[in-house]
């Protein structure tokens, strides 16, 4: 006798926003966005609006499908972890084969939109993201090596370049700068949250730094990647790349997480503070991306 497995209803739509990573995908965009605004004229025109939307959309629509595509590989990690037990595939809500249909039809809708509708060049460098999020990171990386979040992570670092291409067709060296600035700032952003939920990476056996290399050794990490993550912040200002208001921005925001940062770095153990050190520095690491790209786009249109 066969018994037939139950099939759950079809799930709500607020589950497949949910499997888009909707609140960290914010920050992906805005960077997108700001690569394409920071980016100079072409024959004298700036991106059709229409066009330019259209790109920010297939952006949103790429890296949605990503963590979409994320989830359904990784949906029995999800379950060990407190942080993310109740996402649709862990809690039951949604089958796993309509995460899987959901993550590859948006793909391919967004990078054949971002082809026809924009250009090859961001098409592709949008394609390059979302298979070194999915494939090199969470299929390769995530669950073997504590480097996993240096070299994936460079997923997150394309959408500038992405924007900027989606603008001018191609890539130079200010979209560059600004892919190493969230690939360097990725390990501090990452590292300092993994400090403080070690236990839950340590419970779902995946080798988070912190849980393979201990405390001591992630604090120095976050210190020693803070170093070039400043440089690539700051350089646009003496490259002339930038402005000065972009120049005493950067400065500053950049000074005050190289502090956060140290504090982090010459700590021995986690405090019992309620703000401690690694959270604020979690929190502030947002707020200065947001800060150090618009802080870009508005130098580049004030004094264009
Ligand atoms: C491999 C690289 C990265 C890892 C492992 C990582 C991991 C995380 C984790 C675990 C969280 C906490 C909670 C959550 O899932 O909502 C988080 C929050 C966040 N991350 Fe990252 N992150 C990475 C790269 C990035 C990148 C490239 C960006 C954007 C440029 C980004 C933006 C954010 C934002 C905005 C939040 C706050 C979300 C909220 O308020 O709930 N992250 N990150
Ligand atoms: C355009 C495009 C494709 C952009 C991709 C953007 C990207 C790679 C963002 C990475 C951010 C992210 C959600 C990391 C979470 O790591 P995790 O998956 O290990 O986190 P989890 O534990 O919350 O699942």
């Amino acid at each position: 006798m066969t018994v037939a497995t139950p099939l759950l209803p079809p799930a709500d739509w607020r589950d497949f926003l949910a499997l888009t990573k909707p609140r960290v995908m914010t920050l992906v965009v805005f960077t997108g966005l700001c690569g394409m605004l920071a980016a100079p004229p072409v024959n004298g025109h700036f991106i059709h609006p229409v066009l330019g939307f259209t790109a920010i959309l297939c952006i949103a629509l790429g890296a949605g499908a990503a963590g979409a595509l994320n989830q359904w590989y990784e949906a029995d990690l999800d379950a060990k972890m407190r942080r993310t037990q109740k996402r649709p595939l862990p809690a039951g809500r949604m089958e796993r084969e309509s995460a899987l249909h959901f993550g590859v039809g948006l793909a391919a809708f967004s990078v054949i939109l971002m082809y026809f509708a924009v250009n090859l060049a961001a098409a592709a460098i949008l394609t390059v993201s979302i298979l070194f999020y999915v494939l090199v990171y969470t299929v390769w990386l995530k669950r073997r090596t504590p480097q996993n979040i240096v070299i994936g992570g460079a997923a997150g670092a394309f959408p500038p370049l992405i924007g900027w291409a989606a603008a001018t067709g191609q890539v130079a060296l200010l979209p560059l700068l600004l892919f190493a600035l969230v690939f360097l700032w990725t390990p501090p952003h990452f590292w300092a949250l993994a400090l403080f939920v070690k236990t839950d990476y340590a419970n779902a056996g995946v080798p988070m730094l912190p849980v393979v290399a201990g405390e001591r050794v992630t604090r120095r990490q976050i210190g020693l990647y803070t170093i070039p993550m400043a440089l690539a912040a700051v350089l646009p200002w003496p490259l002339g790349l930038s402005g000065p208001l972009y120049g005493g921005v950067a400065s500053v925001t950049t000074l005050v997480f190289a502090a956060l940062a140290l504090v982090v770095a010459t700590r021995t153990t986690t405090a019992d503070d309620a703000m401690k050190p690694e959270k604020r520095l979690f929190s502030y690491s947002i707020l200065y991306l947001f800060v150090v790209f618009g802080a870009l786009v508005v130098d580049r249109w004030m004094f264009a």
